[in-house]
């Protein structure tokens, strides 16, 4: 179990992660997600030790990670693919790394053929590897002391679609024999399919977290009618919330409310639904905005 508790991290004037406090469980996938800049690399880094936390603190299986005798085998650790020593092959890196945690010598081929890095590619130097290969061996590293979590920032960077499905396979399959795996994205979708709790941050501070069913059912509803300003009109009046989006609204209510709503306002529908995967997406946007660098207009009422 991960536990953050009010973490704040100040660069000058500049607040980089702001009051941050959450938990990561057992048994689950968390994702940590939000937009370029947000602050989820700094939070990681500040959990295991890399950069001091200006206020508040980060516990791994109930410790610090300072306070833990022999990381490795607590916590596995994935935050920079390309921070490896270039002039060392894969399997030097793995094989310093298990003689620094006591391991024996058998656990780095185990490791390398886990992640499916070959004893020829782990024979190259790491300069000539590609970022997937990269992200494998670093995977591989994290795994390396069998530990009960994970702590990856954007692991998925620079896998194909076939190296995606088998990082998330090997996520999934990690988490449902107990182990607690934080993973970071800015990419909704990477994470939607893997993740069971969602944690969002924007600008430094938590904007939402749950379940991803729970955020899901949070994103509302999808309704579609060739009579958009009398359905509006009737949506402001009964003081639900709407977003306009590709000709259509996403409302902040069950669709049954939001059929109760059109029918009473004498409004035809041609579609009524969950907004599901993309009214996460749309609520992920809006929940970030301030941080994204390209916003788009919406047309938010009420
Ligand atoms: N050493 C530092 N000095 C000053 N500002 C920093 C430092 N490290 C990070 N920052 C700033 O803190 C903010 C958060 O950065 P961080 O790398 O944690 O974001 P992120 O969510 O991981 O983004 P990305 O998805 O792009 O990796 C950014 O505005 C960044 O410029």
């Amino acid at each position: 179990m991960i536990k953050v508790e009010s973490l704040t991290k100040k660069y000058g004037g500049f607040t980089a992660v702001d009051d941050v406090s959450f938990t990561a469980q057992p048994g689950r996938v968390t994702g940590f997600l939000g937009p370029n800049g947000a602050g989820k690399s700094t939070t990681m880094r500040i959990m295991v030790g890399l950069t001091p936390a200006s206020s508040g603190h980060a516990e791994i299986a109930g410790r610090r990670y300072a306070d833990l005798p022999n990381p490795g085998l607590e916590v596995g650790v994935l935050l920079d693919a390309s921070a490896q020593h270039a002039g060392r092959t894969g399997r030097e890196i793995l094989t310093i790394a298990a003689q620094t945690m006591g391991l024996p010598k058998g656990r780095v081929d185990a490791m390398l053929e886990r992640v499916s890095l070959t004893p020829t590619e782990a024979n190259r130097r790491v300069r000539n590897y590609s970022l997937g290969m990269r992200q494998r061996l670093g995977i591989a590293t994290a795994l390396l002391g069998d530990p009960a979590v994970l702590i990856l920032d954007e692991p998925a960077n620079g896998l194909d679609p076939a190296g995606i499905r088998w990082m998330r396979d090997l996520l999934r399959g990690y988490a449902d024999q107990g182990g607690t795996v934080l993973l970071s994205s800015h990419l909704l979708h990477e994470i939607e399919v893997i993740a069971d709790d969602l944690v969002v941050i924007g600008q430094g501070r938590i904007v939402a977290g749950g379940t991803k069913a729970e955020l899901l059912a949070a994103a509302g509803t999808l309704v579609r009618t060739r009579d958009l300003p009398t359905l509006s009109r009737a949506l402001v009046a009964a003081d639900l919330h709407f977003v306009e989006s590709t000709g259509a609204l996403r409302v902040e209510a069950d669709p049954d409310v939001v059929g109760e709503v059109a029918l009473a306002a004498g409004v035809a529908l041609t579609e009524l639904r969950s907004a599901d995967g993309a009214g996460l997406e749309e609520m992920f946007l809006e929940l970030t905005a301030e941080t994204q660098r390209d916003q788009k207009s919406e047309g938010v009422a009420a």
